[in-house]
């Protein structure tokens, strides 16, 4: 970016957007001024550093020796002494972001200082006197500037482009990254206010020259910073091409060169495929002119896209919108230049058909001469959902329209390339790394990545090998949400839409700083600000190519959905292991602080076991065994005379059901199910292989027949497995689920209740699982059952599921790991104690009446039942409420205690006994039962 230029020159091709208009064309008619860095001197010696302001420290002046030491200095100690007064920019750079509050008063002659000896001097009063005398909310302006070393040549190399924030008497550079480099201070304030176009000023040992003025709102945006994109508008014709890559390139294969010949014979044969005025016809966007400049040069007639009406007549309004959305990104209609996008609607919103429904259009039309713009699509997902996907392609569009190709092991990616049929093929990640050659091989015009949050690490495999195909239109779908960690966020961004944010440094200085900064406690009002104005631009920008809808636009589609948490009387064996497991030394020196080696974490997945099911403790005690001599973070020393507890003839092969409290209630739920109609299905979810055991066991037991996928299940297995459950014939009553390995993408739609046997840390993992049932395709009503002990971790690991999930709107990232590892010792106290007199913890946070007071200060059982919805106002004004606001959406749902004599619902009137509290939701109360 080295280049020599006259100031003219320099103004006009150094030129980023952050610019003043008038630059854009230049301003050769405005000489600047310019101040060479031997002449325009400011020095300033250290006398105090005071503190500027939450970021800046500027070095004051000792106003007595001032004088006296100045007339002493010659040309070049001036400058070094000039450096003193220039904050390093090194002790800054770690620094998240920077606002000036107050300026402090430096005795320096700075702005058009004719002599090479201009020195500064002090004014009138002390240093401090003058920096208190400056108000502190003396103007802030924002410069785009070029600078380069300080030099007495005349034609100056500039360097770089910068920007540079002026307040009171005081500067500081940035580079377009974002990092300070360079400070100053003791200009002339009035000198600073007028700064304007084509002026010069010395900056640490550094010269720039004034491009234009920034706007505050550019700065604190962030969009000064960003090269090529920082419009306000959402045209696409915003963007700078010069940032952007070939334009063509995205047509290339689809849209040969026409003659004059082939035009004519275009513009007559051409018309929309499908009819665009037919009713409820979906017709995609025009490109505007300037697309139309950019991509048509051939002039071809431009034509309407029409979605296939086989496929249109199924859409639901959201999906209408989504495709046509998911249709300007990878057109490069939306950003110009950028043809990526992320679908990131919740799950269960179909973003499967909304691919299919684009990918159909584009590989048969295109807006310019009835070409297609796709040849072929590639389609990567997740190993169990590479035949879903097909399936969907089969359901949505038919096999006669179009024949897509699974990559497995009988079926090579050679044969997709050899045949002429296939113009989509679907693949795995695991696969896709496994044949990435001849994949690279092949031009693909689109590239959908499934589930794609699974990229969010651009160092790893799969997004280098991913990134490594040469396709431009890239979409990402991911019914996760994404913007938790910036940086992940960036790395999906990066993905999707290369360059569009610039480098990971300027990221992280633009935008990742200022806003995790502004949302530490000790954040100033200004660092809030500052957070919030970035963090607002970043949701902008990306906005033109995220998509997100909710659950809401598709919930009045789907039937009824009966959500319980139900709490579940832990038995006498459970209690008493817990005790003892609570007493052990382990524990003890966990709550002393001592969490070398995370014992801790050894002892939470000992107290989910037992709340499980006890023999799942007996069989871990049975394999590590109890050591009385053993250290303290080992595990076995947690299990010092827990053994005692289990009766002696307890073996973990023949546990009983009537150990766990859980299991007494997901028995009596499964038999009350099985009766109340024997074709309704269960969906039977737990986080654990062991556990699924368990419970396999019991269905056995029972007779109950079932089928089951987890992690060991072979991926070519799984699909058939869904759609056999799934199929009104399927036999299984029960579906084991692992949450882990099945939770993603899976259509369970055979089953109307699932029920979670145990709670995963990540709130997601668990609304992941749920979604499996409740989505279209659901015809029945869908009851949902979570299960907890009361009083135990589990009720606290929901609390802190509660929390999260409110405290980011239910932004969480499922592939985080699932435990946490990271506790206060405030926290494992908590985590670390059961509640053996409370029929539910999470109730008693809530502070709500209907149950405080009935339960807690007169247990009686003649007293009457309660089931209210309790109101939210109730513990409005109170002050010191324990209740975390997180949980406030609980108090609108209904409050039933296990005394409750009558709970209006077949299933859970059965297991009442073993129950000792329950709050119940109902989602689309009104809406039928889908009949389709
Ligand atoms: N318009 C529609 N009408 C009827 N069923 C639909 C419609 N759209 C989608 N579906 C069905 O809804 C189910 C969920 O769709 P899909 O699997 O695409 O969701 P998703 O958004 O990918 O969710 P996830 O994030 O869980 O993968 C599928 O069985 C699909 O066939
Ligand atoms: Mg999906």
């Amino acid at each position: 970016m080295c280049k020599i230029l006259k100031h003219s020159l320099a103004v006009q091709l150094n030129m980023r957007r952050s610019a003043a208009p008038s630059q854009v064309l230049g301003n050769a008619g405005k000489k600047p001024r310019f101040i060479p860095p031997g002449k325009c001197i400011a020095v300033c010696l250290k006398n105090e550093t005071k503190e500027m302001d939450q970021e800046i420290k500027l070095k004051e002046i000792d106003e007595k020796g001032g004088a006296s030491l100045l007339s002493k200095i010659n040309v070049q100690n001036q400058n070094e002494n000039y450096t003193q007064s220039v904050e390093s920019t090194e002790k800054v750079k770690t620094k998240p972001c920077f606002s000036i509050n107050k300026c402090s008063k430096a005795e320096v002659k700075m702005l058009n200082v004719p002599k090479a000896d201009a020195l500064c001097l002090p004014t009138s009063g002390t240093a401090k006197e003058e920096a208190a005398q400056e108000a502190p909310d003396c103007l802030v302006k924002y410069f785009s500037v070029v600078w380069c070393k300080a030099s007495k040549k005349k034609h100056k190399k500039w360097e770089g482009d910068a920007i540079l924030i002026t307040k009171g008497k005081s500067v500081i550079l940035k580079d377009m990254e974002g990092r300070d480099i360079g400070r100053g201070t003791g200009y002339k304030a009035k000198e600073l206010e007028s700064l304007d176009e084509g002026q010069t000023l010395m900056v640490g040992g550094k010269e720039i020259e004034v491009m234009g003025v920034i706007s505050a709102d550019d700065f604190s945006s962030g969009r000064c910073f960003q090269a090529g994109i920082g419009s306000h508008d959402t045209d696409a014709t915003a963007l700078s091409q010069t940032n952007t890559k070939p334009f063509c390139k995205p047509f290339k294969n689809v849209c040969k060169p026409s003659t004059k010949e082939n035009m004519l014979k275009d513009s007559q044969r051409c018309k929309p495929r499908h009819d665009p005025n037919a009713s409820n016809s979906l017709v995609m966007p025009r490109p505007n002119a300037s697309h139309q400049w950019m991509f048509n040069k051939a002039g071809l007639p431009v034509m309407d896209v029409v979605v296939d009406p086989y496929i249109a007549s199924n859409l639901r309004p959201h999906q209408k919108e989504g495709i046509m959305f998911l249709y300007e990104c990878v057109m490069g209609m939306r950003v110009s230049g950028r043809f990526g996008a992320i679908l990131a609607d919740e799950m269960g919103l179909g973003k499967t058909l909304q691919c299919i429904a684009l990918v159909w259009t584009l590989l048969r039309q295109g807006p310019y001469g009835c070409k297609p713009v796709l040849k072929r699509a590639l389609v990567v997902t997740p190993g169990s959902l590479v035949k879903n996907w097909k399936k969907e392609f089969q359901k949505w569009l038919g096999s006669e329209r179009i024949k897509v190709f699974t990559v497995d092991q009988d079926h090579k990616v050679e044969e997709f390339i050899g045949s002429p049929l296939y113009s989509v093929m679907i693949i795995s990640y695991e696969m896709l790394l496994r044949s990435l050659d001849q994949i690279q091989a092949v031009e693909f015009n689109l590239l959908i990545c499934d589930e794609g949050h699974r990229l969010k690490n651009s160092t790893i495999k799969t997004t280098t090998a991913l990134t490594s195909l040469s396709c431009e239109r890239r979409i990402i779908l991911t019914g996760t949400p994404i913007q938790n960690d910036l940086q992940e966020f960036y790395a999906l961004i990066e993905f999707v839409n290369p360059g569009i944010l610039g480098s990971l440094s300027t990221y992280r200085k633009i935008y990742e700083e200022p806003i995790v900064r502004s949302r530490e406690p000790s954040a100033t009002e200004e660092e809030k600000e500052l957070g919030e104005k970035r963090a607002a631009e970043l949701t902008r920008l990306t906005g033109l190519f995220i998509l997100r809808r909710t659950q809401e636009v598709i919930n009045k589609f789907l039937p009824p959905k009966k959500e319980s948490v139900i709490f579940c009387r832990p038995t006498a064996l459970q209690l008493e292991l817990y005790r003892k497991l609570l007493s052990s030394r382990v524990i003890t020196s966990c709550l002393q602080g001592r969490l070398e080696n995370s014992p801790h974490l050894i002892c939470i997945g000992a107290l989910k076991k037992l709340c499980n099911h006890p023999c799942l403790l007996f069989k871990a005690i049975k394999e590590k065994g109890c050591d009385p001599m053993s250290e303290e973070y080992d595990e076995s020393s947690l299990y010092e005379n827990v053994i005692d507890v289990f009766p002696q003839d307890y073996t973990s092969d023949t546990f009983s059901e009537t150990d766990s409290g859980k299991l007494q209630v997901l028995v009596k739920l499964l038999a009350a199910i099985h009766e109340f109609n024997s074709s309704e299905r269960v969906v039977l979810v737990s986080n654990y292989t062991q556990t699924l055991n368990v419970l396999q066991d019991v269905c056995k037991h029972y007779g109950y027949s079932y089928t089951r996928l987890d992690g060991h299940t072979p991926v070519s297995q799984r699909q058939h497995i869904v759609d056999t459950f799934n199929s009104k014939f399927s036999p299984a009553f029960i579906f084991l689920l692992s949450s882990k390995a099945g939770g993603v993408g899976l259509n369970l739609v055979g089953a109307s209740h699932l029920i979670l046997y145990d709670i995963d840390w990540n709130p997601a993992t668990d609304i992941q699982a749920m979604a499996r049932v409740w989505r279209d395709g659901q015809k029945h009503t869908v009851h949902i059952y979570r299960l907890l002990t009361t009083g135990s971790i589990e009720e606290k690991i929901y609390q802190r599921q509660i929390s999260k999930q409110d405290l980011s709107g239910a932004v969480v990232d499922l592939s985080k790991t699932s435990e946490h590892t990271h506790f206060s010792i405030e926290e494992l106290k908590n985590l670390f104690t059961l509640h053996e007199d409370s029929s539910c913890v999470t109730h008693d946070l809530l502070e709500c009446d209907c149950m405080g007071k009935i339960d807690h200060q007169n247990t009686s059982s003649e007293k009457p039942p309660i089931s209210r919805s309790c109101q939210l106002e109730q513990n409005h004004g109170k002050p010191n409420s324990k209740k975390p606001l997180s949980m406030s959406q609980l108090m609108q749902w209904k409050h039933f205690s296990g005394q409750h004599q009558t709970l209006a619902d077949p299933f859970l009137e059965r297991i009442k006994e073993n129950v000792s509290f329950i709050f119940q939701n109902v989602t689309n109360p009104t809406s039928p039962p889908n009949k389709t």
